[in-house]
């Protein structure tokens, strides 16, 4: 019997039923006082941008009664957002490629498989393709929760900071490009190859997913060589090339390659989470719960961090991320990063700010975002 075709207009209605049953849903909560902070918004202006409301998704999470988990929820959700909202407007994405990376599924996590999703060869070509135009957003990895931060995003993020400051000259910058959300994304490595665990002479993947597997392959492997490449999914094309060549990466990456899973979840951390941040042209609208990065340089003199420490703590700010960073052409000098809950149309935001740039020799925002849960 031949499959009945679904029409055009019928996919419309279904749309259309489903954005209905997420206003519903955002409107009842609203009514109940739950989404306070999206009050008179719709469900569908709340993800104009593609992201999903996290304060709609957990409500529909928490109210379901239903068969499904809460992943699933969150994965037909999106979708769903995904495709309605690339019908109207469609979305541009560069990440670090080949096809299923971790940035890949970062960037699938947030925007959906409806966004054309553009995997370019480094983490600085993310930055060039939005801060060109190419690419309304770009997803990067910024910090691993084993291994620490991930400097190609860093550099990338200092030197947007530099063009914003009109680098020392105290003008604007031309660039707008900003953090405009983050992913805090799962991450389960897998061992990928060709052949058997026995003839492995050669591991290949990113030097952090590498590292975030270190014990494992100490103890599974001993004795063959580590080697780096340009992302976990290049290295599982190297792993389909060589047969005694593995590869780090993602199980999808396997499938894309040819190649079968030797060894699944070999991570050292089980809680391995990698926190990447979304950039783009365009502020995010504020959520009720935000978070601020920023990028400063305190003087070089004794007590000047301390200083810059203090100011959070007189406006009850609470920091969520810390990491300082050599400035390459400065011996001595570091950048700091940080981020902290908060948006800057509160007042008590406001002011910290301004303290911090006083006791600064520069000082850049990075953007403000909606605090996200651990997705994966
Ligand atoms: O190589 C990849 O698959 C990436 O997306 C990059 C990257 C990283 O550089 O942190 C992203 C997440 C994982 O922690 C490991 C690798």
């Amino acid at each position: 019997m031949a499959a009945k075709k679904v029409t055009a207009a019928q996919l419309r209605k279904l749309d259309r039923q489903l954005v209905d049953l997420l206003n519903e849903r955002a409107a009842a909560a609203i009514a109940n006082g739950e989404l306070a902070e999206a009050r008179g918004e719709s469900a569908v202006d709340q993800t104009a941008s593609g992201v999903a409301d996290p304060a709609v998704l957990k409500y529909a999470i928490e109210n379901n009664d239903g068969p499904l988990t809460a992943n699933a929820i969150q994965a037909i959700f999106r979708e769903l957002l995904s495709g309605i909202r690339s019908a109207n407007q469609p979305i541009r994405a560069a990440y670090l490629g080949p096809a299923y990376t971790y940035s890949h599924l970062a960037a699938i996590a947030r925007f959906g498989q409806s966004a054309e999703l553009v995997p370019v060869a480094t983490i600085a070509s993310v930055f060039d393709e939005v801060e060109q135009g190419h690419a309304q957003f770009g997803v990067v990895p910024i910090e691993n929760s084993t291994d620490g931060r991930v400097a190609d995003s860093l550099e990338c993020l200092a030197r947007l900071s530099a063009v914003a400051n009109g680098n020392g000259s105290g003008e604007s910058g031309a660039t707008h490009v900003q953090i405009c959300g983050e992913v805090p994304l799962r991450i389960h490595h897998c061992l990928l190859g060709r052949g058997a665990r026995s003839e492995i002479r050669r591991v290949c993947s990113k030097p952090q997913a590498l590292s975030q597997c270190r014990n494992w392959l100490a103890a599974h492997l001993p004795g063959v060589k580590l080697e780096p490449a340009s992302s976990s999914a290049e290295a599982a094309s190297l792993a389909a090339a060589e047969p005694d060549t593995a590869a780090i990466g993602t199980e999808q990456a396997a499938v894309n390659n040819g190649l079968s899973v030797l060894a699944r979840n070999i991570e050292d951390n089980a809680e391995n989470v990698t926190r990447f941040a979304v950039i783009g042209a365009r502020a995010a609208d504020r959520t009720g719960r935000d978070k601020t990065a920023l990028v400063f340089e305190a003087p070089h003199e004794p007590g000047s961090l301390a200083d810059a420490m203090a100011i959070f703590k007189r406006h009850r700010l609470n920091l969520t991320w810390i990491e300082s960073f050599p400035i390459p052409s400065a011996r001595g000098r570091y950048l700091f990063f940080l981020e902290f809950q908060g948006h800057p149309a509160e007042l008590r935001v406001k002011r910290a700010i301004a303290s911090l740039q006083k006791k600064s020799l520069r000082l850049s925002l990075l953007g403000s975002y909606a605090e996200s849960e651990v997705v994966g």
